[in-house]
């Protein structure tokens, strides 16, 4: 008998008993780690006070759909709707929709960015807008910032202008006989742009596109967001994965920032030569360029190479998509709204005598209804069709109190958030207050031509570009070129959306940037009969 015991009890222990009940306690103790981590996170954690959907609670899957969905930015503000002005949308995540926490963490405690940033490295490198640390930044910011002040910025209005004319000239040897893809033909036009402005070169994108030729340029800057969002969301190993995958537009799009980075370097080396042979001169219009190279991080320590073709790709990619998908935006919104387009004619043909000459932007910046239309779709508004409007990260830090103290919770509208916890508000949301902006999914420019009082009001909450130490460096540039732009093509066009342009196509998505559902925007450019 005992002879069957020991015969029993020894099967029981065979290797295959054994891998299952191995197995079988590694799962239990997932499981019960995972509904641990739930328990606490829901219930326990410094965040669990903060309104919110439960499953965004206990773990970033949920909103991590909706951020592949391309839809963050409405989700959030569904929330927001939902559960009032702070929600936690993950177990470390807290957004909030709040003017005084805005200036608080942008621009008193400047906070430091988190690291989603760092899915934007260009040349696998920082650039201003990934440099995550304030001192870094400043640094950074430092070597470029006075490239876009409004006074040097004047000084290559003459460059914005002609690729503004080599635009209309385009459209008008179309003469409306067929629809162009808008998101297509204003970002080669921003791309010849910044790149004239900021390289001095001529890519000539804008003239590929027209007649039907790839731009490898342009095509790598729209790709590189593409990029980013993939990278940010899967492991890394899946990215190593999907970069193998044989497929050319795939490939295109894995080596939108090799692309990018060659053609910079290319950039800098001809700058180098022509600087070591005496040649650039010494004009005060000098390229961003021009100014990086000759920028020192320190006495003693020269801007290296790498930091710089790293900088020129993070403000190609940063300026192009923004302005050109905001462009496209605006004049799908004016082909809907023939007495919007009436009025800009009729105080544009009075600015602007001659068609083919743009007035000087100061002339510009002083006309009431481009500036409404400008302030309702773009400048300190693009409050509809701002191009960035998700969240902006930042992340508590250890420190804010004067004392020195650290560990310290940060109250955010009396909840205390602990260090490390991220926070962010997004300019969509902000954008939409029905509070201050009265039926705020309308299109009406006529909002910003009422009262001092009521415009301040709406001003204070205009955030596209960001706000604080971080905000948006090109923003005096984004402003020439939308001005420009505008100004030109409504004074010699009648805008016209096919059917296939509708609500449905243009419906807003969100990758950081935002972008029509449809991912064109067909318009046709009819001439203005004088
Ligand atoms: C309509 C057009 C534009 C919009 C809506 C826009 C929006 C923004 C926003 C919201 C940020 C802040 C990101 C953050 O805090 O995380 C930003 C940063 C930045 N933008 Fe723009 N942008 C536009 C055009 C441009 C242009 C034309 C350029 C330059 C060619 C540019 C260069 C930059 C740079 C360099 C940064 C990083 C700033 C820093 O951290 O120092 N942007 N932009």
């Amino acid at each position: 008998m005992e002879f069957f015991h020991k015969a029993a009890s020894l099967s029981a222990l065979s290797p295959s008993w054994i891998t299952h009940n191995i197995g079988l306690a590694f799962v239990s103790l997932a499981v019960l780690y995972a509904i641990s981590r739930a328990i606490y996170q829901s219930l326990l954690s410094p965040l669990s006070a903060i309104p919110g959907p439960w499953y965004a609670a206990i773990s970033d899957f949920w909103i991590t759909t909706h951020v592949l969905r391309l839809q963050q930015c409405k989700t959030n503000h569904r929330l927001f709707e939902e559960y009032g002005p702070v929600v936690r949308v993950g177990p470390n995540k807290v957004i909030f929709k709040d003017i005084t926490s805005m200036r608080s963490i942008y621009s008193v405690h400047k906070f430091d960015k988190s690291k989603f940033y760092k899915s934007l490295l260009t040349n696998e490198n920082d650039h201003a807008m990934t440099t995550l640390d304030h001192a870094g930044h400043a640094v950074r910011r430092k070597g470029y910032a006075s490239h876009y002040t409004p006074t040097n910025l004047a000084l290559f209005q003459p460059e914005v202008c002609e690729h503004t004319m080599e635009l209309i000239t385009a459209l008008e040897h179309v003469g409306g006989k067929h629809s162009l893809d808008c998101l297509a033909l204003f970002r080669h036009h921003t791309v010849d742009v910044i790149i004239s402005s900021s390289h001095g070169y001529r890519q000539g994108a804008l003239s590929k596109c027209i007649v039907g030729a790839v731009d490898p340029v342009a095509t790598a800057i729209s790709d590189f967001p593409k990029r980013g969002i993939i990278r940010s969301t899967v492991p890394s190993w899946v990215w190593d994965l999907i970069c193998r995958i044989p497929n050319n537009r795939w490939r295109q799009i894995c080596d939108s920032d090799k692309i990018m980075g060659e053609f910079v370097g290319a950039r800098v080396y001809e700058m180098r030569a022509q600087e070591s042979m005496g040649k650039l001169g010494d004009s005060e219009k000098i390229t961003l360029l021009q100014r990086l190279l000759q920028y020192k991080y320190s006495p003693n320590q020269q801007m290296p190479d790498h930091d710089i073709i790293s900088e020129m790709m993070g403000h190609m990619i940063a300026g192009s998509d923004t302005t050109s998908n905001s462009l496209s935006y605006f004049f799908w919104e004016l082909s809907r709204r023939q007495d919007i387009m009436e009025k800009l004619h009729a105080e544009l043909d009075q600015a602007m005598p001659d068609r083919h000459v743009v007035p000087d932007i100061t002339i510009l910046q002083k006309l009431p209804y481009l500036n409404a239309f400008i302030k309702e779709v773009s400048w300190q508004g693009l409050r509809l069709y701002g191009a960035a409007p998700s969240d902006l990260e930042r992340v508590v830090p250890s420190s804010i109190a004067k004392n020195g103290a650290t560990n310290e919770p940060f109250d955010l509208m009396g909840y205390a958030l602990p260090p490390g916890t991220i926070v962010a508000t997004q300019s969509w949301s902000m954008h939409r207050d029905s509070t201050l902006f009265p039926s705020p999914d309308t299109f009406l420019p006529d909002r910003w031509l009422q009262g001092p009082d009521t415009v301040t009001k709406m001003s204070q909450y205009l955030v596209p570009f960001g706000t604080g130490s971080r905000m948006c460096g090109g923003m005096n540039l984004a402003y020439l070129m939308l001005r420009i732009t505008v100004a030109a093509v409504v004074r010699n066009f009648n805008i016209v959306a096919p059917p296939e342009t509708n609500e449905r196509s243009m419906e807003i998505k969100d990758a950081f940037v935002i972008f029509p559902a449809a991912m064109e925007c067909k318009l046709t450019f009819h001439p203005r009969n004088y």
